[in-house]
């Protein structure tokens, strides 16, 4: 804003708002605004001025009429743009009513004019009522058709639901530092995924642990074999009181009773069904002095939370993955708050570990401060056992040698993915999304 002549990058961000708008109009020409107090209201104004030197019929309500973007509402008039008491009658809604200054949910008022839309929202820069730096929504807020905004994309185009995002460039080139949050693509995960060549065997490939299960829980030692199986073509192997099952569903496994006697891998997967009892510790124990990556999970995250003497099993240069849901976080490192991506980075930094917190937003937090985030295009993950899956699908990944944040952002998409192509809008229990990893990585891998 410095180098650039005053209102500058405003009119270019309205320009972009205009012209998205313009599209979604598709020939319609009523548009409405919902204006604030600040400059997100600002650049609303200026787009309902370049949409009516279209001849679009453009409205806005003032939340804060006395307080208003004196240029835009000045800009706004001259061109025949009618303030009005409420919206009625548009065909689309530009939510300019608060942008990256936002703090919590919408105000009464404001919420008063949103719960009412019919039309489709086009918000500015961000939904209004959604959180710029968490994507918390902790009341009223705009649910948005689509985003435009402007320069870079902001934590919440990654963490929320902003509908479809469209970035507008206004010249910020070599004003903007590097990203804090990385959203892995379909093409970064097709090119990490491991695939073996010409010289591979099965054990070039990486042998993956699977130390899970109980008498009480065989599924779970069942979903995460499965789950490594069909992640990469190394050799599986299970150790546990499941084995008998684990056979049973997966003859391509080699499967012994004891960790003791499982055999050489190059990761372990620990936790998933395995009970938190002195045996259950002793097989924490074992794995985590094995010297080789662990992705500990479940019942292993909530041993390590209660009985922190076990951390001393781990030599601190063995790469940790915990992959905790909200309770299993809250039992590690207090309650997760609204911040994911800050929770995340805490315990990453406080155990040396990457800490993959779970959710429809799965954050993954690396202790060098990396961060990626994937969020899920449904919800159909969230069934018991589709957490087993995930930890065998980065096991697997570990096994290979990938980085471990790279694993976990690749476990974590292709493992969202798998949910939706089995679900296809149907409920699915966690066997058949573990049917779909398949087709999830052929989706992935480059063509
Ligand atoms: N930076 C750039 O380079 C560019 C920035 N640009 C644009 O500027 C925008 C940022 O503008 P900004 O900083 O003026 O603040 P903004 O988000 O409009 O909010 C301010 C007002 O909102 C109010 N308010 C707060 N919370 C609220 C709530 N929950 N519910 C209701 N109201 C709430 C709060 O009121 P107060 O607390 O003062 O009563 C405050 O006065 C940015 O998002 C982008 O659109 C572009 O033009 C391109 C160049
Ligand atoms: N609302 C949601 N939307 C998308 N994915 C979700 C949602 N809730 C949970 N998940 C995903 O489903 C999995 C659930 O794991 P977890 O809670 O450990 O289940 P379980 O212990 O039953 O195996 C995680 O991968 C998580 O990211
Ligand atoms: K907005």
């Amino acid at each position: 804003m410095a180098v650039v002549p005053a209102g500058a990058l405003m009119r270019r961000a309205a320009f972009g708002v205009a012209v998205v708008a313009a599209e979604l109009l598709a020939g319609k020409r009523r548009v409405g605004l919902l204006v604030g107090a600040g400059n997100n209201g600002g650049d609303a104004l200026w787009a309902g001025y370049y949409l009516r030197k279209r001849g679009v019929a453009v409205s806005a309500v003032l939340l804060t009429p006395d307080r208003v973007h004196a240029e835009g509402l000045a800009a706004f008039r001259r061109v025949g743009g009618r303030v009005v008491p409420r919206l009625r009658d548009v065909d689309l809604v530009i939510d300019g009513i608060v942008g990256l200054s936002a703090r919590g949910p919408l105000r009464p008022d404001a919420a008063e004019h949103v719960a009412h839309l019919e039309a489709p929202v086009l918000s500015v820069d961000l939904p209004s009522g959604v959180d710029p730096d968490t994507g918390a929504v902790s009341g009223p807020a705009v649910r948005a058709h689509t985003t435009v905004t402007f320069g870079c994309l902001k934590p919440v185009h990654a963490l929320a639901d902003c509908g479809d995002v469209r970035l507008v460039d206004i010249g910020l080139d070599g004003e903007l530092h590097g990203p804090d949050l990385v959203e892995l693509d379909i093409a970064d995960i097709g090119v990490a995924w491991p695939v073996p060549g010409p010289e591979d065997d099965k054990y070039t490939q990486g042998v993956t642990g699977i130390a899970a299960g109980s008498a009480t829980y065989p599924g779970a030692a069942v979903l995460a074999t499965g789950a490594a199986l069909l992640s990469t073509s190394g050799l599986v192997r299970y150790a546990g009181p499941a084995a008998e099952d684990v056979r049973a569903r997966w003859p391509e496994s080699i499967c012994t009773g004891s960790i003791t006697d499982a055999g050489r891998v190059q990761a372990w997967v620990v936790g998933p069904g395995l009970g938190t009892g002195l045996g259950a510790e002793a097989v924490l124990r074992t794995v985590l002095e094995a010297g080789v990556p662990v992705c500990a999970d479940a019942d292993a995250i909530t041993m390590l939370a209660n009985n922190p003497d076990l951390w001393d099993a781990r030599d601190p240069d063995t790469l940790l993955v915990l992959t905790p849901h909200d309770r299993e976080y809250e039992r590690l490192a207090g309650p997760v708050g609204t911040d994911r991506v800050t929770a995340a980075r805490k315990a990453a930094e406080r155990y040396n570990a990457v800490v993959l917190l779970k959710g429809h937003a799965t954050v993954i937090a690396g202790p060098d401060g990396r961060v990626l985030v994937n969020r899920a295009r449904s919800s159909w993950a969230a069934t018991a056992g589709s957490g087993d899956v995930l930890s065998g699908v980065l096991g697997s990944l570990l096994a290979a040698g990938l980085d471990p944040v790279l694993a976990a952002g690749c476990a974590a998409k292709v493992h969202a993915l798998a949910a939706d192509l089995a679900s296809d809008g149907a409920p699915i229990p966690a066997t058949s999304l573990l049917a779909a990893l398949p087709d999830a990585i052929r989706a992935v891998r480059p063509l």
